[in-house]
């Protein structure tokens, strides 16, 4: 008998008033597959991960989630499930006005109370030390703000957040942005050890090749509101595909047409 994938996406359209945005995508991410997917500024791929967060209600289509279709499941169950995903946002989205230490107890706090478990400071604070430490993060940082760490610590931070409870399926939104090529690299390695060590399943949207070679090992290209490729990330260079060899490695010319030729 074959596995079902841990998220099946069939037919998934949005539009916003007259923009079409998703006009039917359709999506398997395997249990332990870690899914990058790639397309250009504005194609949906955010909206795409909003709407199996459940941040975003799409207009058509199924979003399954181990076997569980989400968006016809009971509110409490919606809820439930969605509580098993951790995500990176791209600017990590940190509260200012906690500590480091707290923002990862606010990830903690969410997943624990999902789980029926004690919300106790003092039963927490460990398992945040904990997960700071994970993401080589030492223990004096969590009494700091989030604004006195530089970008990079800030990613660890948002990723220590994202693993907090043991996710079993992670999102990463454009992990590496503004980061430097080295730090990227590293943040890249912190992320794919993650999602190896709790055995999650992941997607990633990146624009960095290279960050998605190193955090992916299947990988998908929206384009005009469809997946049009799915292959092996280590194929991202060279696909065969027309549109998909274009966007990678950035040539002006080809069949992908911008929406403001200059
Ligand atoms: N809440 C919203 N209301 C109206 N339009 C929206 C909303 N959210 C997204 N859009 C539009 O949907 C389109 C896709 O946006 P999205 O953020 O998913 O793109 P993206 O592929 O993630 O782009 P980028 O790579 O630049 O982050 C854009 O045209 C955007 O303006």
């Amino acid at each position: 008998m074959t596995q079902q994938p841990r998220i099946r996406i069939r037919g998934l359209k949005k539009s916003f008033g007259s923009k079409v945005v998703l006009d039917g995508v359709d999506l398997d991410v395997e249990t332990g597959t870690s899914m990058v997917i790639i397309g250009g500024s504005g194609t949906g791929k955010s909206v795409l991960l909003r709407c199996i967060l459940g941040l975003i209600e799409p207009d058509a289509g199924t979003i399954e989630i181990d076997g569980v279709d989400v968006l016809r499941a009971k509110p409490h169950h919606q809820h439930q499930i969605r509580q098993n995903i951790g995500m990176l946002f791209q600017n990590a989205a940190l509260f200012d006005s906690m500590s480091v230490l707290d923002n990862v107890m606010f990830g903690l706090r969410a997943k624990r109370r999902a789980q029926s478990k004690p919300l106790l400071r003092s039963e927490m604070q460990p398992e945040a030390l904990t997960l700071l430490s994970q993401v080589g993060l030492d223990e004096a940082v969590g009494t700091l703000s989030p604004s006195e760490l530089s970008g990079g610590m800030q990613k660890r931070v948002g990723l220590a957040r994202a693993i907090a409870g043991h996710p079993n399926i992670l999102f990463f939104d454009e992990p590496t942005t503004g980061l430097d090529p080295i730090m990227g690299a590293v943040i890249d390695g912190l992320i794919a050890d993650c999602v190896s060590h709790l055995g999650s399943t992941a997607i990633a949207i990146t624009h960095d090749m290279a960050s998605a070679q190193r955090i992916g090992n299947r990988a998908a290209m929206l384009y005009q509101g469809k997946l049009i490729w799915q292959g092996q990330a280590s194929e991202l260079m060279h696909s065969g595909n027309p549109i998909v060899d274009q966007f990678t490695h950035g040539r002006r010319e080809g069949p992908i047409k911008t929406e403001h030729p200059l």
